[in-house]
């Protein structure tokens, strides 16, 4: 059993491909770009940080044994070689945000005449690499102001939804954990801190459809870690927040807009509805790098399709009637007024505040 999704050492990179879990830890090899889009492309790495780490790394595994005849050879393969990346998944911001970075220093290194292509390869490699440790310390920073967040707030509220000693019972949707990002996870980080601190009275993960990122992923991940799990179906969430006293939604992003809207799994939204009619708070945890500050609001995200056999089939057993029509977005958009608080590294904003307090930060 295995949690580590991106395994990297320079000149290799294996992804465990996350089509076969629980069933199977199998790694695939990642030989370059064309490797790291269908990867990406047909889920087999997902969730939006690992994603942009994943597409990165295949650039970089590739550059690495290549001989540049000169830096503006190199800027040329880079942006190219990036741009392409972007297109692999089109909702996830992070892959995006991670390319500009990337391209913005390949440009800079071009520039400065005090260093060649040499030099400027290791440098971009170095950059690239230096992605997975900040993955793992930022999710690490999120883990913390959220797990507070989600404590402080049930105090405020005279801990009427708080278990034995102030412990609390959450729930989470899709995988957002240590496969979904470098290690650690995001709303996955949060529910990993809660229980590091004893507060974790019990999670609830939700199955996912058509996917089913809670079923395989994330209930593997909280087995793995031995917490207080139980998995629930999407159409139960109204009856959980009914019966169960739940304290907090913790769910993960793969795009916020500047006005907090956040896209996110299909499900998403309705469970911060349902939420919102039970007053439990709704926090969407997310890095830095799936803000999207150049979109005024959600309208401006696109959602991707996926195929209807996703739907149709589990596996390769059809369960749905040979000739019904399906509609499959993969994500969802939940309005920024559902939302309680995002959770980043730099600490937890309400969507209203957001804006204003990142583009300071930055
Ligand atoms: C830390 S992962 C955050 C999001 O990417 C996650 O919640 C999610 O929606 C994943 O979608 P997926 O289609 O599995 O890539």
């Amino acid at each position: 059993m295995s949690l580590q999704s991106i395994k990297y050492s320079r000149g290799s990179l294996e992804i465990l491909d996350q089509l076969l879990l629980p069933g199977q830890s199998k790694y695939v090899v990642v030989r370059g770009v064309e490797d790291g889009w269908k990867v990406i492309n047909k889920m087999q790495v997902r969730g939006a940080p690992a994603i942009a780490i994943v597409g990165c790394l295949s650039l970089a595994v590739e550059v690495n044994p290549e001989e540049f005849g000169s830096k503006k050879l190199l800027r040329q393969e880079i942006e190219g070689k990036l741009n392409y990346l972007v297109s692999a998944r089109p909702t996830a911001v992070n892959m995006k945000i991670a390319a500009d970075e990337l391209i913005t220093l390949a440009n800079e290194l071009d520039k400065n005449e005090t260093i060649d292509v040499a030099e400027m390869k290791q440098r971009f490699l170095s950059a690239t690499e230096a992605m997975l440790k900040k993955d793992i310390a930022d999710n690490r920073a999120i883990g913390a102001h959220g797990a507070n967040a989600i404590l402080q707030r049930v105090t405020e509220a005279g801990g009427s939804s708080a278990g034995s000693a102030g412990s609390v019972r959450v729930l989470t949707h899709c995988n957002t954990g240590s496969l979904a990002t470098a290690g650690f996870g995001t709303a996955l980080g949060v529910v990993r801190q809660l229980g590091e601190l004893g507060k974790l009275e019990h999670v609830y993960c939700t199955e996912t459809r058509p996917y089913n990122q809670g079923a395989r992923l994330t209930a593997y991940e909280l087995v793995h870690e031995k917490f207080p799990a139980t998995l629930v179906l999407d159409s139960m969430v109204a009856a959980l927040l009914r019966a169960k006293n739940v304290a907090a939604v913790v769910v993960g992003a793969d795009r916020v807009a500047a006005n907090g809207d956040t896209a996110n799994k299909i499900g998403t939204y309705q469970i911060a509805v349902v939420a919102k009619h039970h007053d439990v708070p709704f926090y969407v945890a997310a890095p830095l790098t799936s803000i999207d500050l150049a979109i005024p609001s959600g309208d401006h995200i696109i959602i991707e399709e996926r195929p209807d056999r996703e739907m149709t089939h589990v596996g390769e057993h059809r369960i749905a009637a040979p000739g019904i029509n399906c509609w499959n977005p993969a994500f969802d958009v939940t309005p920024a007024s559902l939302i309680t608080g995002i959770i980043t590294e730099r600490g937890v904003f309400k969507p209203v505040e957001l804006k204003a307090a990142i583009t300071k930060l930055l």
